[in-house]
């Protein structure tokens, strides 16, 4: 499954370094070439109790022994964090760097960094826990092959990868993917918040939402009909279905989604001017 099997540094154990973290131990990747920094004792001992990696208290020490280095900070931190990982090591030590972060770009995390000459930058999504994940990735021109394959081995290990050519590109796989299954939760919690209203115990509704969206999304998947399609299979003339879709074009879905998609690439976009 891997070809090539680097020694990684996570920088960050929260969300979406876990979910990462424990597709990869699923996937097989070997645990003891993994390891993540944490500031505190709590991240760094669930990470190694739920996957056996390896932890560091200091950032550098994690990242001074590893190949390639995922940060996985929030995008404000990432300034501080960078700065001093690079202090702290004495340079950036030509590693090939890993950016999961929304909203900085290859200048910024290069300027972060001292001019590291190798930086991908990637865009995955939380459902990369399940190996379900979807992740963006970009290389600025010049970025060598193997650390092109390196990156898409490793994102396609916990889901499907696509690259973007241009590092707009990133922000709309935000948009459509790595914000994306909050939509779907949020959607699911209507439902089933409205289920419970209409009388059925948490667990029921609960139950309900979830066996539907998976196969929804099973269908979704396995068909290569249009998703119009499937949609009308379950929409009878004048039936119930018919009228739940009316009330949704009545509010103005589509366009309600469009703008929200919108606002997540806007958002990024200010963000990258900030940082
Ligand atoms: N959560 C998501 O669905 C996605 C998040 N991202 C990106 O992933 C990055 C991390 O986001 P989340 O995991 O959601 O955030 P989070 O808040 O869950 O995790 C951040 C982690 O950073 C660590 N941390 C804090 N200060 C640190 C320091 N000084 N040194 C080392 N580690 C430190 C902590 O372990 C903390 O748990 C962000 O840049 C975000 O844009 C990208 C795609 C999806
Ligand atoms: O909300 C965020 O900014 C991050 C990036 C994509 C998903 N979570």
């Amino acid at each position: 499954m891997f070809d090539q099997q680097e020694k990684v540094t996570f920088i960050g154990g929260g969300n979406m370094a876990r979910s990462i973290i424990g597709g990869l131990i699923k996937r097989g990747y070997p645990a003891h070439l993994i390891t993540v920094t944490a500031p505190t004792d709590r991240t760094r001992q669930r990470m190694a109790d739920d996957f056996g990696v390896n932890t560091a208290e200091d950032n550098a020490k994690g990242a001074k022994e590893a190949d390639v280095v995922v940060l996985a900070v929030k995008p404000q931190l990432l300034d501080i964090v960078c700065e001093r990982l690079v202090a702290d090591m004495g340079g950036h030590g030509d590693k090939l760097y890993l950016s999961i972060a929304a909203g900085v770009t290859v200048d910024t995390l290069q300027a972060y960094l001292s001019g590291a000459p190798r930086i991908v930058r990637t865009m995955p999504n939380t459902p990369s826990l399940l190996g379900l994940g979807m992740t963006g990735l970009y290389a600025p021109a010049g970025t060598k092959q193997d650390d092109k394959l390196f990156s898409q081995s490793l994102m396609a290990a916990v889901g499907k990868v696509v690259w973007v050519e241009e590092e707009a590109g990133i922000n709309h796989v935000i948009a459509a993917a790595g914000s994306a299954p909050a939509y779907f939760f949020l959607f699911m919690e209507a439902i089933q918040t409205e289920a419970e209203n209409m009388g059925f115990d948490a667990e029921t509704a609960r139950l309900l939402v979830q066996q539907t969206a998976q196969g929804a999304a099973q269908m979704v998947t396995e068909s290569d009909l249009p998703i119009s399609t499937l949609r009308s299979q379950v929409t009878s003339k004048g039936g119930t279905t018919a009228e739940a879709l009316r009330t949704f074009e009545e509010g103005e879905l589509s366009t309600l989604v469009a703008k929200a998609m919108r606002a997540a690439v806007a958002r990024a976009e200010d963000m990258a001017k900030q940082f």
